[in-house]
């Protein structure tokens, strides 16, 4: 196994650049074997355990605005871990391949390590984890002695300084702002964040004047990045690429400060640069290459251990062996791969685990009460929703789209249904052909002669003319017409909506039908009959006609028996229409479909702004920066659901004086029980929406999802058509779903005037409030799961 050829054929460095035979870890033809990795290893070990000094010591350097650092080695002894993480193995549930495979890390207490490694390599995985962000498939982090993640740890939370890759920052709030919130949510006094404000802003040359942070340049923008993982002066600081963009003076300034920090041996700082040399300033620098550390150790031990005069050699010296090692695993026959993968594991990363093993894993001041605030900080801070609730009120002050679009559209979409839905057509055009009498143009003018005190056969007259000036309303508008069939050739055109036909001598012979009875001829009976033709083609419209038809024949009956002094019960049909018990004689589609569209309001609304905001907060990674500072979904959740409320309640309040005040739309029942019902379903809108921005990380997919619930649940819901109109297999989907109990028994309150007490009024309580309980519970496990699984 040892006889393995790991580097064959790499030509040695000739350049300035270029790497010697460096302290025996390399052959004069630049081929290495297993062996040297293993004699490696073993010098590491050595030294580790020999010199009290061997791990990095602390550089220590006083903070000096536009001033290089002065470097100044103070060898100190061993340092406990700070972090440790042991074979780490790590992959994404969508991502492909591993990303950490047998990773190990060491940082010592009080001093600045510095991660190196290609784009892509797992840097930020290493940290997401280490912050608690994200969790290992297996192996161990432990941060101050404690595993993130895990309860009063402290991480994510105060214990760590996080600043991620992306800015994670709020565009519209100010840098005092920006600062006052995570501030806050650390658990700092007011005076004591404007202090450090005030010192963060000067050193890392922020603009002090209030400009809001979008209004900063990109480089700008991550200082104030950098000074929110300040703010608090955690022990522990992980910083991921904080010097992108920046410039050279600032970009050692940064260095200073950090180096600053760590002084005193009780701040830890993990850094990630894509400029290498840059971190030669560190105490301990981790080479990593493909999810793997290849080395780690002090800049100047790694530059001597491989005989390099760049850290970009050593690195490429080490890629190149770590490449090699993987081709020849690839290549091996199965039979020796146990063995081959044990080579291959020692070539990866020498030094690593030594280096680890050199160091005490529980960090020395956990048994050192004189070091407070190097412990893990404890805090639990009751202060986190005011804090969430402050940055909301903040947000809405910067974005007041979300605020206008709560007051407006209830006032578009209550005003268009006030003015557009359930309003009776009007002018609807019926042809009329009469060959009783010439009254046509009489028509709607009351000018026949009223009905005779001695009302008989020969002296009833304009019968057709009274008829139809009983049709006549705002809803219907006669027009007369020569013949049938040129009544119906305008049915046929879409002139008219129907024709009606009227046959000679109509009256005489209504009146012989009403005086004779059922001793009436055929021929009474026959030329007594108006005849209709429709067009049924809109069905509301040609019912509508119908209707009206037919109870104006029942008033046009009840008009001849009172003129004429008749008994008023003997009707053509039998049945007398009484006082409705709920609602009107003529009842209006309006009623119908308003307590729907009060419910779909609300519910709608209270999702889409609830999507709209809390997706606000999840893109650019503020929502995860957020809890990385130690705020639980929890308390964002809570934050979100008070504002909600207040805009559901304004948005309400502006929905009900439209719809009952403005355009008096009748409701019968209790006020009470309509707010509280609309409250509720505002609240059920609200937990669906947190349960799709939960699924949901960008607007399109929320839209989509929003789009995809919205129209089935109005369909479903009964506000269009009865749910008892619909097949019975989707009528007992329809009843089961958020808004449909709720719509019913919001018609029974404002309809019908009933209370809490019936049955139909609390099942829509009782859908509503399981439907929270189920919206709330399947976010919460959602939540659980991405956190599972991230
Ligand atoms: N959420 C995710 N789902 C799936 N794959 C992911 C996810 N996050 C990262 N990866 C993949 O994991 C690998 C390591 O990514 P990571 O961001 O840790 O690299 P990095 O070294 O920090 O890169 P860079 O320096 O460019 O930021 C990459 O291949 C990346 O595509």
């Amino acid at each position: 196994m040892d006889d393995i050829e790991l580097e064959e054929g790499v030509p040695p460095r000739a350049n300035g650049n270029g790497c010697g035979n460096g302290h025996g870890n390399g052959h004069a033809n630049g081929g290495y074997r297993s062996g040297d990795l293993e004699r490696i290893r073993e010098e590491l070990s050595t030294a580790l355990r020999a010199a009290p000094d061997a791990v990095p010591a602390v550089t220590t350097t006083v903070l000096t605005s536009n001033a290089p650092a002065a470097a100044a080695a103070a060898p100190r002894g061993p340092r406990a871990a700070a972090i440790s993480i042991r074979n780490a193995k790590k992959s994404y549930p969508l991502g492909s391949g591993v990303v950490l495979d047998g990773f190990n890390m060491t940082v010592p207490e009080g001093t600045i390590y510095s991660l190196l490694g290609a784009s892509g390599c797992g840097k930020t995985t290493v940290l997401s984890c280490v912050v608690g962000r994200r969790r290992l498939n297996s192996g161990s982090v432990t941060v101050l002695g404690l595993s993130p993640g895990t309860p009063r740890s402290g991480m994510p939370g105060p214990t760590i300084g996080y600043m991620p890759q992306e800015l994670a920052l709020y565009g519209g709030f100010t840098v005092t702002e920006t600062l006052q919130f995570f501030g806050w949510v650390a658990g700092l006094a007011k005076d004591v964040v404007r202090e450090r404000t005030e010192k963060l802003l000067s050193t890392l040359e922020i603009p002090t004047e209030n400009r809001l942070v979008r209004d900063l340049s990109g480089g700008q923008q991550r200082r104030v990045s950098l000074a929110v993982t300040l703010i608090h002066q955690p022990p522990v600081i992980i910083l991921d690429e904080p010097t992108v963009g920046v410039d050279p003076v600032l970009r050692q300034n940064i260095w200073d400060l950090l180096l600053h920090m760590t002084r005193d041996g009780h701040t830890t700082v993990v850094i990630t640069t894509h400029y290498i040399e840059e971190a030669r300033q560190a105490d301990t620098i981790g080479l990593m290459r493909q999810g793997t550390l290849l080395a780690e150790d002090s800049p100047d031990r790694l530059l001597a251990r491989y005989g390099c005069h760049s850290m970009e050699d050593v690195f490429l010296k080490l890629s190149l062996r770590q490449q090699r090692a993987l081709a020849v695993v690839a290549a091996t026959a199965a039979a020796a791969a146990a063995d081959l993968a044990e080579a291959d594991g020692e070539a990866a990363s020498p030094g690593t685990t030594e280096l680890g093993e050199g160091l005490d894993e529980r960090p020395a001041v956990l048994d050192d009460p004189g070091l407070l605030h190097c412990k893990p900080v404890y805090l639990e801070n009751h202060n986190n929703t005011l804090a969430c609730l402050w940055k909301n009120l903040t947000y809405m002050k910067r974005n007041l789209v979300p605020v206008l679009f709560v007051v407006i559209l209830p006032i578009i979409q209550c005003g268009l249904f006030g003015v557009t839905v359930g309003r009776d057509p009007r002018d609807l055009r019926l042809a009329v052909v009469n060959d009783d009498v010439a009254c046509s143009a009489a028509i709607g003018v009351a000018g026949f002669p009223g009905y005779p005190n001695n009302c008989t056969t020969k002296n009833l007259r304009f019968l057709s003319c009274r008829m139809l000036e009983l049709i006549d309303d705002d809803r219907i508008a006669l027009e007369p017409f020569p013949s049938i069939p040129s009544a119906l050739e305008a049915v046929r055109t879409g002139k008219a909506w129907g024709a009606l036909y009227f046959p000679a001598n109509y009256s005489r012979f209504l009146a012989a039908r009403h005086v004779w009875g059922r001793y009436a001829s055929d021929k009474a009976l026959n030329h007594s009959e108006i005849s209709a033709w429709m067009d049924m083609s809109n069905q509301y419209i040609g019912h509508m006609l119908q209707a009206s038809l037919s109870l104006s024949v029942l008033r046009f009956t009840r008009d001849i028996q009172q003129g004429c002094h008749w008994n008023t019960r003997n009707t053509p049909v039998p049945v007398r229409i009484m006082e409705p018990v709920y609602g009107q004689l003529e009842p209006s589609f309006q009623d119908f479909c308003l307590p729907g569209m009060i419910v779909t309001t609300v519910f709608f609304m209270a999702l889409l702004v609830t999507v709209g905001s809390i997706l606000e907060e999840k893109r650019d990674g503020l929502m995860a920066r957020s809890l990385s500072a130690g705020v639980t979904i929890h308390e964002v959740l809570a934050a979100h659901v008070i504002i909600q409320m207040v805009l559901m309640v304004i948005a309400m309040v502006i929905a009900l004086v439209m719809l009952l005040c403005v355009f008096q739309l009748s409701n019968q029942g209790p006020l009470f029980w309509v707010i509280l019902l609309c409250f509720l379903q505002g609240l059920c809108g609200m937990c669906l929406g947190f349960f799709i921005s939960c699924l949901c990380d960008t607007d399109m997919a929320a839209t989509y999802m929003g789009v995809g619930t919205f129209f089935p649940l109005i369909f479903l819901s009964g506000m269009l058509w009865p749910v008892e109109g619909m097949h019975y297999l989707l009528r007992s989907v329809g009843w089961a779903l958020p808004l449909t109990l709720a719509t019913t028994a919001l018609r029974s309150i404002m309809g019908r005037g009933w209370g809490i007490d019936q049955p139909v009024v609390y099942l829509g309580f009782v859908s509503t409030l399981v439907w929270i309980v189920i919206f709330m519970s399947i976010t919460l496990i959602t939540i659980r799961v991405q956190k599972r699984i991230s």
